[in-house]
């Protein structure tokens, strides 16, 4: 039975991971044990199966015992370390959410029903390092797997519309503080249906603009508007989560030596925790819209194609459709008026499931099958 080390556990990835694991049932057949970096020796938590007291993530002597150790606490714990272990001569498997490794050569970035071929020959080659990859990058690839899968794609465009989540707990408060700060600017206008439209968004702009809005986390305001930058600069003009789409992609699809040409903007917009992406395909040939929507929607089970008409996109293409499913509808499918080797699409998705903790837990599955 393996032994396998939970980091990170209650954490916003984290706790999505441990209540995925109990939903299907899978700590079965594993030993769990916990760590942390802030509670040592406290009750580990409830999980159905008896479980020893919080040990110290920073225990390399504790770690060195783990055949498995599974981490979302976060890059900088993945910093301080991942070295220090492997150094230590531990030769185990490492499952990471944070960025930090991905681009490493020793590490994997897994999502498997999209790259279950290229988990699997790591695995044959030794590889012991796998890592979940960008939430919008696993998301985009979950939604448009079929045509990847088929090679159809010479270059495409995604252009995100990105949840407050993704940024950390923190900052989906502050998103519903700005929304609250807001609603509470104009509450007499609002209950007097004969206000003047134009008096009312002058207030919500001046509260937006205000010394007291809540902008401690994002550092500008979201409720009401929205942030087109995400992540660190990179020399090139691109932000750090644009670079990732490209990079990280094609690192998933084993074709880093030929890449596709995958790039963006990224946008920080006021949803809770689904991402969403509009993407410009560039076909490699003039398919048929039929055999586009086949292959999309046979690719995985959680894919799904939504018609593309109003009713069926306003019922079934938003964040507050999506969040908490598994779900990943792709829709908006047509194509553009450049010609019949352009197709637009939208999907939305999860961010702490499919973008974040779904890829973890079914890593760990393949590797308790073994
Ligand atoms: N947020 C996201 O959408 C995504 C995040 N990731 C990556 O996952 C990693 C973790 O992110 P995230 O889950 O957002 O991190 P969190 O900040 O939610 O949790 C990280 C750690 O903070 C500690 N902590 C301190 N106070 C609390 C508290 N009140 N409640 C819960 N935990 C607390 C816990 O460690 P301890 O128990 O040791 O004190 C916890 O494991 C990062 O590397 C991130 O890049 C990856 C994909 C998406
Ligand atoms: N950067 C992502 C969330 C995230 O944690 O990404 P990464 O795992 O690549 O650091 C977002 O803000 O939506």
């Amino acid at each position: 039975m393996l032994n396998v080390g939970f980091v990170g556990w209650r954490g916003m990835v984290g706790s999505v991971l441990m209540q995925r694991m109990q939903e299907d049932n899978e700590f079965q057949g594993i030993e769990p044990i916990f760590f942390t970096t802030s509670q040592v020796g406290q009750p580990g938590p409830e999980i159905g199966v008896e479980v020893p007291p919080l040990k110290d993530a920073f225990d390399i002597e504790a770690l060195k015992a783990l055949d498995v150790v599974v981490t979302c606490q976060g890059g900088d714990y993945t910093k301080e370390v991942y070295e220090k272990l492997r150094q230590a001569g531990w030769q185990g498997y490492w499952i990471d959410a944070a960025s930090t490794l991905r681009m490493a050569d020793e590490a994997t970035i897994v999502l498997d029903p999209v790259n279950r071929h290229v988990i699997d020959a790591q695995l044959a080659n030794g590889a012991k390092t796998f890592v979940g990859g960008n939430c919008t990058v696993s998301l985009m690839l979950m939604g448009l797997g079929g045509l990847f899968e088929a090679d159809m794609i010479e270059w495409m465009t995604s252009m995100t519309y990105q949840a407050a989540s993704g940024s950390g707990a923190k900052h989906m408060r502050e998103l519903i503080e700005q929304m609250g700060a807001l609603r509470d600017g104009v509450k007499n206008e609002l209950a007097d249906p004969s206000s003047a439209i134009l008096d009312l968004d002058r207030r919500v702009t001046a509260t937006m603009r205000g010394g007291d809005f809540p902008t401690d986390n994002f550092g500008a305001p979201l409720a009401g508007s929205l942030l087109p930058w995400i992540d660190s600069p990179m020399e090139n003009g691109q932000s750090r989560e644009e670079w990732k789409g490209g990079v990280e992609a094609n690192k998933i699809l084993g074709l880093a030596n030929n890449p596709i040409p995958i790039d963006g903007l990224c946008v920080r917009i006021g949803a809770m925790r689904s991402h969403s992406q509009a993407f410009t395909i560039k076909l490699k040939q003039d398919v048929p819209l039929d055999e586009i929507e086949d292959r999309l929607a046979r690719h995985n089970d959680w894919v799904k194609v939504i018609p593309n008409d109003k009713d069926a996109t306003i019922a079934g293409l938003t964040p507050a459709a999506v969040t908490g499913t598994m779900n990943v509808p792709v829709g908006r499918l047509r194509k553009l008026a450049m010609g019949g080797e352009y197709l637009s699409a939208f999907s939305v998705g999860d961010q702490l499931l499919w973008g974040a903790a779904e890829p973890l837990k079914r890593m760990l599955a393949i590797l308790r099958e073994r």
